[in-house]
């Protein structure tokens, strides 16, 4: 089984990917630290030097390779990853995954990426906190059709980290 965590930057898909991993006994990879393993470069150089398009190529290549490669795995995927070519549909069809989303609020993503800002080249030339708000509140709503296609939905706010993955366990078995 491969278990998929999805969900908007800063919804805490790698913190609770590595946390619930560890309880499975599952390996755990974060496909924004694979990339960068891979291609031996950081996420906001990769989009500096060869631009988003080239990057969306290289996800939807890693993302293809670790579902056809792994198993017994945790993965958090990218903010973006489900939005782009037909990952979600790959994600879907493969018969060996369990999709969960990890929705949550505008005001708690704003909080988490005011903060958080630098490693994610999206946002990271958003000036003033109102214009990231702005962004966040449009992106979310265009992002949220596919995250929605995801098995199953946790609501994260407000809850804690180990809160959350009891609730993904009991949701996923
Ligand atoms: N349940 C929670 N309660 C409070 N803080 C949390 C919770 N889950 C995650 N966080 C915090 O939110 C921030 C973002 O989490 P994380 O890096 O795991 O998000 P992400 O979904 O992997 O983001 P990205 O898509 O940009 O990689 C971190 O500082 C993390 O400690
Ligand atoms: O939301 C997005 O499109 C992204 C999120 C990050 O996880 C990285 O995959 C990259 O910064 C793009
Ligand atoms: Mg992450």
């Amino acid at each position: 089984m491969i278990l998929i965590l999805i969900g908007y930057m800063a919804s805490g898909k790698s913190t609770l990917g590595r946390i619930l991993a560890k309880k499975l006994n599952y390996e755990f990879l974060d496909l924004d630290d694979y990339i960068e393993t891979n291609e031996k470069s950081t996420i906001s150089d990769i989009f500096k030097t060869d631009g988003e398009i080239y990057f969306r190529k290289k996800e939807t290549h890693y993302l293809r390779e670790l579902l056809e490669s792994k198993n017994n795995l945790v993965l958090s995927l990218g903010g973006g990853t489900p939005c782009y070519s037909n990952n979600m549909e790959l994600i879907l069809s493969a018969n060996h995954t369990k999709s969960i989303y990890l929705k949550a609020s505008i005001p708690t993503l704003i909080t988490r990426l005011k903060n958080e800002k630098s490693k994610r080249p999206l946002i990271a030339h958003i000036e003033t906190d109102e214009l990231l708000a702005e962004f966040i509140g449009k992106h979310l709503f265009e992002r949220s059709q596919f995250y929605s296609l995801a098995n199953t939905t946790v609501t994260t706010d407000n809850k804690t980290e180990s809160h959350i993955v009891e609730e993904l366990i009991l949701q996923l078995f």
